[in-house]
């Protein structure tokens, strides 16, 4: 069986033509239409889930299905839905009118919604001018979520509803839970018409957004892969200093000694060296398909085009990094509690980082959380974990012997930098940690 989004138009010209009644429904299936890796799934699926996008008015505007079809969508259609993805208009006629100009208006719609019936409701706030970011309302019957997102100037945004209702639908198909679903859909719909912002396809006012993305091969990086995390060797000035080495001959022997990830963190630099850096280390990096955060500094991962950034608690909210960075930069998170975790989830993060798990001399004032700090983080989290916080050889394995699968890997400073030879201390924990998945597993 197949999962799939429905878009009703009801008022197409065709029913009106070929006279079919009110009730059954004209049925679009988009589900081949994205050909991103997203959506290969729905044809897979084994069980089915109905996604309803209520084609009633565009992102443009126009009216593609008037009050007469409204009752029956309410009676009927929404009643059997899994999820229904209205904007901000359809939400409107939907409940008769009712204006929208806050997102507190937007979770009292998306409730009133939910009353008619659907399991889920996301009320799609793009046209909601009052807001910078695009906010969406996602409601569960218990739960409401703000998913916020950068607007992205364009006026290729023709069918963003639909790509969206599909690609949840695929997710659906792929096994994921509803609210990931909606996570990754947004994320790829975001990726699509940053993709397709300046594309001009035909004469109209409003262009279409570009599908192909991945298959034109614009994502010039891979994805982040969570098996990125394994060892995280993250950068310190101070360290380099005292062992008199560049930031660039440290990046490179932990590279060289098997590091998978590296963050810049380096608090004492200028601005430009910091940049130089920057710039200097990213060219190593993607010779060896290593991904380069920078830590705090969005400024500096953007003029440097480095793969994203890592931010605590107290920088720059993940949101805004996210609607700063656009979708397809990583970005880290520090969590110490189950309710950041869920935070940086919710906010657009793709990992997060939980510690101090040991105490540590590297940053000041670091609560420690230990090893059942740890496991709580890891067992609530929804995104995968990087352990930080006095992890060296000694204790390496103890971390990853916690027997967590979302728990990917160590982020190390002082056990690679504050020594002599940093490749040889990075290719003795590479052994220790794969000695250690062995174990495991
Ligand atoms: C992988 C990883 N996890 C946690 C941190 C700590 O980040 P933050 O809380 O922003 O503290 P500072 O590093 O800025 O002192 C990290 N850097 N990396
Ligand atoms: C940056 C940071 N965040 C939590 S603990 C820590 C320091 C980790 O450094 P080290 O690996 O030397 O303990």
């Amino acid at each position: 069986m197949l999962h799939a989004s429905i878009n009703w138009h009801s008022e197409n010209p065709l029913s009106e033509s070929e006279g079919i009644p009110r009730t059954r429904y004209i049925i679009f299936l988009f589900c081949f239409w994205n050909f991103d890796d997203v959506n290969y799934a729905a044809i897979k699926c084994s069980k089915t889930a109905l996604v309803v996008d209520p084609v009633m008015v565009s992102t443009s505007g126009h009216t593609l299905a008037g009050p007469s079809i409204l009752d029956s969508f309410r009676e009927e259609l929404l009643r059997m839905a899994d999820i229904v993805t209205p904007n901000l208009k359809e939400t409107s006629a939907l409940l008769g009118g009712v204006p929208l100009l806050t997102i507190s208006d937007m979770r009292s719609a998306a409730k009133a919604i939910h009353d008619i019936g659907p399991r889920n409701v996301l009320v799609k706030g793009g046209d909601l001018h009052a807001s910078l970011d695009a906010v969406d309302v996602f409601y569960d019957g218990n739960d409401f979520y703000e998913f916020r997102s950068s607007r992205i100037m364009t006026p290729n945004t023709h069918e963003t509803g639909c790509t969206l209702a599909t690609t949840v639908a695929a997710e659906l198909a792929k096994g994921s839970q509803m609210l990931s679903a909606v996570k990754v859909a947004k994320r790829y719909v975001e990726a699509a018409l940053s993709y397709s912002k300046n594309i001009v396809i035909g004469g109209g006012r409003q262009g279409p957004m570009d599908h192909l993305l991945k298959l034109k091969g614009n994502v010039q990086r891979r994805p982040f892969d969570p098996c990125d995390l394994f060892l995280y060797a993250v950068t310190d000035s101070r360290m380099n200093k005292k062992w008199g080495r560049s930031i660039v001959d440290a990046v490179k022997a932990a590279i060289e000694g098997g590091a998978s990830i590296i963050q810049l963190r380096e608090k004492e630099v200028e601005t430009s060296d910091f940049l130089e850096a920057a710039k200097a280390c990213l060219k190593i990096c993607r010779v060896h398909g290593v991904p380069l955060l920078i830590n705090d500094r969005i400024d500096v991962a953007l003029a440097s085009d480095a793969d994203g950034v890592h931010i605590g608690q107290s920088d720059m909210p993940a949101h805004v990094a996210r609607a700063l960075l656009g979708p397809e930069k990583i970005i880290g998170v520090s969590c110490k509690t189950p309710e950041q975790a869920q935070q940086a989830w919710i906010d657009g993060a793709d990992y997060i980082g939980s510690g101090g798990v040991y105490p540590t001399n590297t940053k000041e004032n670091n609560k420690t959380i230990g090893l059942d700090g740890l496991k709580t983080v890891c067992l609530s989290s929804k995104l995968p974990v990087v352990a930080i916080g006095g992890i060296g050889m000694s204790n390496a394995q103890a971390v990853m012997e916690l027997g967590v699968p979302n728990l990917k890997g160590v982020a190390v400073v002082s056990a690679l930098f504050d020594r002599e030879c940093v490749l040889t201390e990075t290719r003795k924990l590479l052994e220790v940690l794969k000695e250690s998945t062995k174990v495991a597993n």
